[in-house]
């Protein structure tokens, strides 16, 4: 079994020939990557090209219509699910409870062993950590998501512009966060229009998505 703190070095995803459709319409075609331990994949790609469509196919929200998805684990315990965090454009932050019982709800439901203060505190929210969700600004909003990163270790992160509305200070705490899972062995698969600090050139892997029109 593998503790919860443990980051799964045989865990990769490999992506042949993906297309994904919506509405009846084909957003891309024919993407293909690796993602393998340690390294930080950036879907890049013009505004409605399809990159946060394709994070979706990825953690299985939207069915491809061609190509193969395939996520090896070394993990007979746990599913696919347990071993993804996935930080969306919508933060699903709850708003009627504080910052604190945000993260204690996650850590709860990802079974999570980690310490939700620290999280917190990693966050720069310590100061509102007993404020009510409904009172942050855009930019603390989008900290309380990316704290869930912190209550439960999963080797794979799914992440969809995790920088936005984050100021300079954020971005580099955001860097530091991909770049240590990155040092332990953890994947990384970014939708992004901005670089991403402190994550080493070596690391990085650029994925285009140029949409089905491009
Ligand atoms: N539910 C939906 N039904 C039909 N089409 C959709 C749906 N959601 C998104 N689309 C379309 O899919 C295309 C890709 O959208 P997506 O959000 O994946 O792009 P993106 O590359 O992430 O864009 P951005 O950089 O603006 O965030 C867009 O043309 C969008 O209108």
């Amino acid at each position: 079994m593998i503790e919860s703190s443990q980051i799964v070095e045989k865990t990769s995803v490999k992506v042949r020939e993906l297309s994904v459709s919506r509405g009846g319409f084909v957003i891309f075609e024919d993407v293909s990557f690796d993602a393998n331990p340690g390294e930080v994949v950036l879907l890049r790609g013009p505004n409605g090209a399809g990159k946060s469509t394709c994070l979706a196919a990825l953690h299985g929200a939207l069915h491809p219509t061609h190509g193969i998805i395939d996520i090896e684990l070394d993990d007979e315990e746990r599913s696919p699910r347990e071993l993804i965090h996935v930080i969306g454009h919508v933060p699903g932050v709850k708003t009627t409870l504080t910052v604190r019982e945000n993260l204690q709800f996650w850590a709860d439901l990802y079974g999570g062993s980690n310490d939700v203060d620290n999280a917190i505190d990693a966050a720069g929210l310590h100061p509102i950590a007993d404020s009510d969700a409904s009172i942050l600004s855009a930019g603390q909003t989008r900290r309380l998501a990316l704290a869930r990163l912190l209550v439960a270790e999963r080797p794979i992160w799914i992440l969809d512009e995790p920088t936005s509305a984050l100021d300079k200070q954020g971005d580099a705490w955001v860097g530091h966060l991909i770049a240590e899972h990155a040092k332990k062995g953890g994947i990384v698969i970014a939708a992004t229009h901005l670089d991403i600090p402190h994550v080493p050139a070596d690391k990085i892997k650029t994925v285009m998505i140029n949409g089905a029109a491009a």
